[in-house]
C-alpha cells in the first residue's frame, strides 16, 4: 500500500474551519511521522496566525467570498477565483502533494479545484449540518465529501453518493487532551474547586454576547460559581480598560481575549455558552460539556440553528435565539442549570452519546483508500 508523504490542507477564515485541519494533521503525524504538510489559506483569515505558531508550513492565497447582492464586486470576486486558481495550481505542482483537503471557507474553492484539475485526489470536509457554499461549489468536482451530521448528504444532491460520515478530527482531539485539575488556577488565578462557566461567541467573539456576558457580571461577582468570557480578541482591544480592571481583579470573573488552548480548558468547565458552530459542537459532545447555544443569525441558510437543534432534541443543549437574549435571561438559564446537578449530568450523558470520536482514523483511511 502506498504510504502518506504529502498533503496540502486548505481552510479558513474562522476557526471553525481551521482547528479539524490541524487536529487531521496531528492525527495523521502520528500514523505517518514523515508526512509533510502544505497548508493553504488567506492572508486577512485567523489561519494566517494560527497555523504558522504550529510549526506547519503556510502560503496563502488572494479570495473573498461572493457578495449577495453588488453584482459589481462579483465580477471581482470571478476575477480573483481565476487568479487564486492559477496561483494554487502554482503551489500544488510545486509541493507534488499526495492529496488535497479542504476543510471549508472561501480558499478551498481555487486551491481544490486546482487540485482535482491538476488530477490530484481531493476530500473537503464539511462540519455543518447544512452545506456551506464553498463545498456545493466543490462537490462536483472533489472526490470525496467527509460529513458530520447524516442530515447533510441531500444537500450535496446528485452528488452524494461521494458522501461518507467521519465526524470531525477535533472531537477525537480534545478527548485525547489530558486534564489538568489546576487549569483554572494556573492560567486564569481561579478556584480549582469552584463550578466554573465559559461563555465565548466562537473564534470571532460576538458582540451580542460579549454585551449580555459583561451586563452579567455585577451579578456573578456576586455568587458562588465562576464565569469565564472570552470575547474574541478584536472585541477584547474595544474593552474599557478600567472595566476589565474591576472585574479581573475580582475573585470570580475573568475576561480574556482568546483561549489558546480550548481543549484542555473545556476539561475543567461545567457549562458552556456559547454560539453553535459545527466544531464547537464537535467538542462539547466529544467531551459531554453541557452548553447553553445562541446561534449565530448571520450564517449561511441559518446553519448554525440546525446545528444547535441537533443538540437541543436530544436533551444534550439549550438554546436562546439572539434576538431574545439579555442579561437577564442569560443569569436565570445558567442559574437553572449550575445549582442543578442531575440536569447537568443528563445532558452531559446526551452531549456524549452524540460525538463521533474517531474521526481522524475515518479520514485518514479514506485518504489511504484514494490514494491507492
Ligand atoms: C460566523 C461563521 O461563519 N461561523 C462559522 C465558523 O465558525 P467559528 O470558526 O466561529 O466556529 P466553530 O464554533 O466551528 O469553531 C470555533 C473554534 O474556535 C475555538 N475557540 C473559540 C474561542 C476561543 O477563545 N478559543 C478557541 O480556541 C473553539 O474551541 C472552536 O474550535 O465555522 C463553523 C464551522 O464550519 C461554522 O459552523 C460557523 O457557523
Amino acid at each position: 500500500m502506498k504510504e502518506i508523504k504529502r498533503i496540502i490542507l486548505s481552510g479558513g477564515g474562522t476557526g471553525g474551519h481551521i482547528y479539524p485541519a490541524l487536529a487531521l494533521y496531528r492525527a495523521l503525524k502520528a500514523s505517518y511521522p514523515d508526512v509533510e504538510c502544505l497548508y493553504i489559506g488567506t492572508e486577512r483569515g485567523l489561519e494566517s496566525t494560527i497555523v504558522p505558531r504550529q510549526g506547519i508550513p503556510f502560503q496563502a492565497i488572494e479570495i473573498s467570498g461572493i457578495k449577495r447582492s453588488l453584482t459589481l464586486e462579483n465580477l471581482k470576486v470571478a476575477w480573483q477565483m481565476l487568479t487564486a486558481t492559477r496561483n494554487a495550481k502554482k503551489l500544488i505542482r510545486e509541493f507534488e502533494p499526495d492529496l488535497v483537503l479542504g476543510t471549508g471557507g472561501y480558499v478551498c474553492g481555487p486551491v481544490l479545484l486546482a487540485a482535482s484539475q491538476l488530477k490530484i485526489p481531493t476530500i473537503i470536509h464539511e462540519q455543518n449540518s447544512v452545506a456551506g457554499i464553498t463545498n456545493k461549489f466543490l462537490a462536483r468536482s472533489v472526490d470525496r465529501i467527509a460529513t458530520c451530521f447524516e442530515e447533510v448528504k441531500d444537500d450535496f444532491g446528485k452528488f452524494s453518493d461521494k458522501v461518507v460520515l467521519t465526524g470531525n478530527p477535533r472531537g477525537q482531539e480534545v478527548l485525547q487532551t489530558e486534564a489538568s485539575g489546576s487549569i483554572l488556577s494556573e492560567q486564569f488565578d481561579l478556584d480549582d474547586q469552584l463550578a466554573t462557566v465559559l461563555i465565548f461567541g466562537g473564534s470571532r467573539g460576538a458582540p451580542a454576547i460579549n454585551q449580555a456576558g459583561l451586563e452579567g457580571l455585577t451579578h456573578w461577582q456576586e455568587q458562588d460559581y465562576q464565569i469565564i468570557l472570552a470575547t474574541g480578541q478584536s472585541h477584547y482591544d474595544d474593552l474599557d480598560k478600567k472595566l476589565l480592571e474591576r472585574y479581573n481583579t475580582s475573585s470570580n470573573i475573568r475576561i480574556v481575549p482568546y483561549i489558546e488552548n480550548m481543549p484542555a480548558v473545556f476539561q475543567s468547565i461545567d457549562l458552556v455558552m456559547c454560539r453553535s458552530g459545527a466544531t464547537t459542537l464537535t467538542e462539547l459532545t466529544a467531551l459531554g460539556l453541557p452548553s447553553i447555544l445562541i446561534p449565530s443569525p448571520y450564517v449561511t441558510n441559518n446553519h448554525q440553528e440546525q446545528n444547535a437543534m441537533a443538540l437541543v432534541q436530544r436533551g444534550a443543549a439549550e438554546m436562546i435565539r439572539e434576538s431574545e437574549l439579555n442579561a437577564n435571561l442569560l443569569i436565570e438559564k445558567i442559574e437553572a442549570l449550575i445549582h442543578d446537578p442531575a440536569s447537568l449530568e443528563r445532558m452531559r450523558q446526551q452531549a456524549q452519546q452524540m460525538g463521533i470520536t474517531d474521526a481522524s482514523q475515518r479520514l485518514i483511511q479514506m485518504m489511504e483508500e484514494l490514494i491507492n
